[in-house]
């Protein structure tokens, strides 16, 4: 028996990049938090502790900073995709990168009924996400990307259903037909494409704000049987007005809300009073994906957060 080196990465992790574009009175900002992680023969760093391959972790976080000037950080996804394929092409012993992404976003504050050209408050809402792995080098190099978001708690007072479930001996859930639905959503889409020469002419903010949208109207308006349900639905709608994508996951807790007894105190309840609980929570997790989409290789293969 010998004990030998498994896979293995390396990388720095949450390299907190703030980039302020300054070139007229109105100020841009695209506050992000980028992880790299280089696979390669890493093996004598491992067994030897020979560095003579390691190009630092410092040096990842170096770049990093320096490609938010020399490159330009606007959509965190062509950022990324630069990122992961400078690690790949111009560092030898790296055969593989993989770049996450989160943006943290930031609005305008008005004064005086008018915008403010450099004063932003954080916007409370969902963290934008990206997840580039660039594998291979020149004519063989794919590169895989999955946009998404995480964070989006949204919620409907109505036009949600829960009944007709299998019941045991242990079900004392009631069967409802109008029930408050809570979630926040985590959702990761996958480009059909490893080309990137495909997302050349890409709308990437409007792609973004579409897809986002998209769940959004369709959470609001399906009257749900289940949450399961509505997170289908919300991946088909997308796929369905989105060609580039090729498979979206979901992953919702269901936030439960159970109506108040107030009939303790002889109040009348109707569906008025509720009691958000944090937890336990239902987890509902699915993935929806066109029967024909290529193969996910290493798309959903994390990064930081290897062990
Ligand atoms: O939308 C739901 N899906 C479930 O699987 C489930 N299970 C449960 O107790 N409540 C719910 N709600």
């Amino acid at each position: 028996m010998a004990i030998v080196l498994g896979p293995n990465q390396y990388g720095k992790a949450e390299n907190r990049v703030v980039r302020i574009y300054r070139d007229s009175p109105r100020h841009e900002i695209h506050d992000v938090n980028v992880s790299t992680s280089l696979r390669g023969d890493f093996a004598a760093a491992h067994l030897a502790g020979d560095q003579g391959s390691v190009l630092p972790t410092d040096t990842q976080k170096q770049t990093a900073y320096s490609y938010a000037k020399e490159k330009g950080l606007t959509s965190i996804e062509p950022y990324g995709i630069t990122l992961a394929t400078h690690f790949v092409d111009d560092v030898v012993p790296v055969d593989g990168a993989r770049v996450e992404i989160e943006e943290y976003a930031w609005e305008r504050v008005t004064v005086d009924g008018a915008e403010h050209d450099h004063t932003f408050v954080r916007r409370g809402q969902e963290v934008r996400t990206a997840a580039i792995t660039v594998e291979g080098k020149g004519d063989a190099q794919r590169v895989w990307l999955v946009g998404g978001l995480k964070d989006l708690t949204i919620l409907k007072t109505t036009g949600s259903e829960f009944h007709g479930f299998l019941t045991d001996p242990y079900t004392v859930l009631e069967p409802t037909s109008d029930r408050i639905m809570a979630t926040s959503l985590v959702a990761r889409w996958r480009f059909a494409s490893t080309d990137p020469a495909d997302w050349a002419d890409l709308d990437w903010e409007g792609l973004y704000a579409g897809v986002k949208q998209t769940m959004v109207e369709v959470f609001a308006t399906l009257q749900s049987l289940a949450l399961q349900q509505t997170l289908f639905e919300m991946g088909k709608a997308v796929l369905e007005r989105y060609d580039v994508l090729a498979e979206v996951r979901l992953s919702a807790p269901n936030k439960h809300h159970f109506l108040y007894d107030l009939s303790r105190f002889g109040v009348d309840n109707p569906g008025e009073v509720f009691h958000a609980d944090d937890r336990p929570y239902g987890l509902i997790q699915a993935s929806v994906l066109r029967d024909d989409a290529p193969d996910a290789g290493s798309a959903w293969t994390p990064g930081a957060g290897f062990a």
